[in-house]
């Protein structure tokens, strides 16, 4: 497949999918909304976007496609995921919904709606030294927060008091935060990076 372009998926069951797609193509990439199990394994990598964690969850167990993202993630397939999408990648979920599951994958536990509801919902500059200068300006929306990472998971920007706000773990990557909504393109463009990387 030398030269040809690197395909993205975005899980497109609900949330912020169109953001997404924009800044990965933007970016260069081959951006598709991925809903079946026959697209998931299409894609180079996978990104899974900001919204409802637990309807996203109960969405891919209807659609079909939540064991084929457990297995591609198990194979190493490149996922980056915002906000609800972090709570999607994380191994232990906290105060989730009765009967919530993840896809998993990310050694870390994660705390559902960590600074209480939409209207503390804020926005701040973060050092985020894997992207260099200047901070990211990063928008927190009914945000999650990491709160103990395993012994593989590396924290990439945390909040002023050393709260866990972005994590990577191999080819997985979360914000708790969305760049794709505040104009911010460089963690799209690290996550491209793990998706050649990995190619
Ligand atoms: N902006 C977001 O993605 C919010 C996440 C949402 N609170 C959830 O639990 O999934």
């Amino acid at each position: 497949m030398a030269g040809s372009a690197t395909r993205v998926g975005v899980l497109a069951l609900q949330g912020d999918v169109r953001e997404h797609l924009r800044v990965l193509s933007e970016l260069g990439a081959e951006a598709m909304p991925v809903r079946r199990p026959a697209e998931v394994e299409a894609v180079d990598g996978l990104v899974i976007p900001g919204g409802e964690s637990s309807v996203i969850d109960k969405l891919s167990r209807t659609f079909g496609v939540a064991d084929s993202i457990r297995r591609r993630i198990a194979e190493g397939l490149p996922v980056y995921g915002t906000c609800a999408g972090l709570i999607m990648l994380a191994d232990r979920v906290l105060d989730g919904i009765e009967g919530q599951q993840s896809f998993g994958g990310l050694d870390v536990s994660v705390r559902r709606n960590a600074f209480g509801n939409q209207t503390r919902s804020f926005e701040t500059d973060l050092d985020v030294p894997v992207l260099g200068a200047p901070p990211v300006h990063a928008a927190f929306i009914r945000a999650p927060v990491v709160v103990d990472l395993g012994e593989q998971a590396e924290a990439l920007a945390s909040l002023e008091d050393g709260t866990v706000v972005a994590v990577q773990q191999g080819s997985l990557l979360g914000t708790s935060f969305h760049p794709e909504v505040t104009g911010e393109s460089r963690f799209h463009r690290h996550f491209l990076g793990l998706v050649a990387a990995a190619r």
